[in-house]
């Protein structure tokens, strides 16, 4: 049975049974994930919170397929489409439309097709007007407008995010985040994962959100529970995050 590919038994879109990703050998190895059991059903909204390097990018590049489990098992419905943004969207060297174009035309679309569809996709994200311009000249915002643009064309079950508003302005930061945000609200079945360092937006976004610590997930709660007064207390008080997080 393939890492990736088996449906999930229970009818989660994914399943992480002891889950653990290694990074290099020997005494070099780097446990960057371990222990990590969960079950991610349709239509949640997942936060991934933690310290730098605590591995929420490790987790998410694991559940789209880009890393395999050193060790454990990760189950995923393969039917369900999947796309990521990451932190810092990667732009070709090409118009904004064809940037979106190429993606859908590189998963067998025809040009004419594709090119329709990418037009739609930026219009969802209010890119219509900027369509013809060299993608390399956009802001930050604008890029990661783009990049949702890219991902929504591929008519996504699962969005998996990896900050996606990190490098971006206070003012890029609000508009992409309420970007996200109705896109999340035209399709509450669509699955969401995302990390962040934004506590304010893990409020507003997420329904679940699970704490990292060096690899281990401390914390699995409905977020309401997790933001409630006595997990707030010792020892979250104490976590990287409070100190190095931003708070609104
Ligand atoms: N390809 C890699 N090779 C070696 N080590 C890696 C690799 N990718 C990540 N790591 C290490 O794995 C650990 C987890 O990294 P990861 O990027 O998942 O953390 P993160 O929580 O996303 O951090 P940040 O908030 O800074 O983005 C870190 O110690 C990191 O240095």
């Amino acid at each position: 049975m393939s890492a990736h590919s088996a449906r999930s038994a229970v009818g989660a879109v994914f399943a992480l049974e002891q889950a653990a990703v290694r990074f290099g050998h020997g005494t070099r190895a780097l446990q960057a994930l371990q222990n990590v059991s969960l079950h991610i059903a349709p239509g949640e909204r997942v936060a991934l919170i933690g310290a730098n390097g605590c591995g929420k990018s490790t987790l998410l590049r694991l559940l789209h397929g880009l890393l395999k489990p050193s060790s454990g098992a990760l189950r995923c419905d393969d039917s369900l489409a999947q796309a990521m943004v990451f932190q810092r969207p990667y732009v070709m060297r090409l118009s904004v439309h064809a940037n979106v174009a190429l993606g859908l035309w590189l998963r067998g679309q025809s040009w004419t097709q594709a090119g329709r569809l990418a037009l739609q996709a930026l219009q969802a994200v209010g890119m219509a007007e900027h369509a013809q311009r060299p993608a390399r000249q956009l802001s930050g915002g604008q890029q990661q407008r783009l990049a949702l643009a890219r991902a929504c064309a591929l008519q996504p079950r699962v969005l998996l995010l990896d900050e996606p508003t990190s490098s971006l302005d206070p003012h890029a930061k609000r508009e992409v985040e309420s970007l996200i945000q109705t896109i999340a609200a035209q399709d509450p079945a669509m699955t969401v994962v995302f990390a962040s360092h934004n506590l304010g937006q893990v409020k507003r976004l997420a329904s679940r959100v699970l704490y990292l610590e060096q690899g281990r997930v401390l914390a699995d709660l409905p977020v309401q529970e997790f933001f409630g007064a006595g997990l707030l207390a010792e020892p979250y008080r104490q976590a990287h995050l409070f100190v190095k997080g931003e708070q609104v």
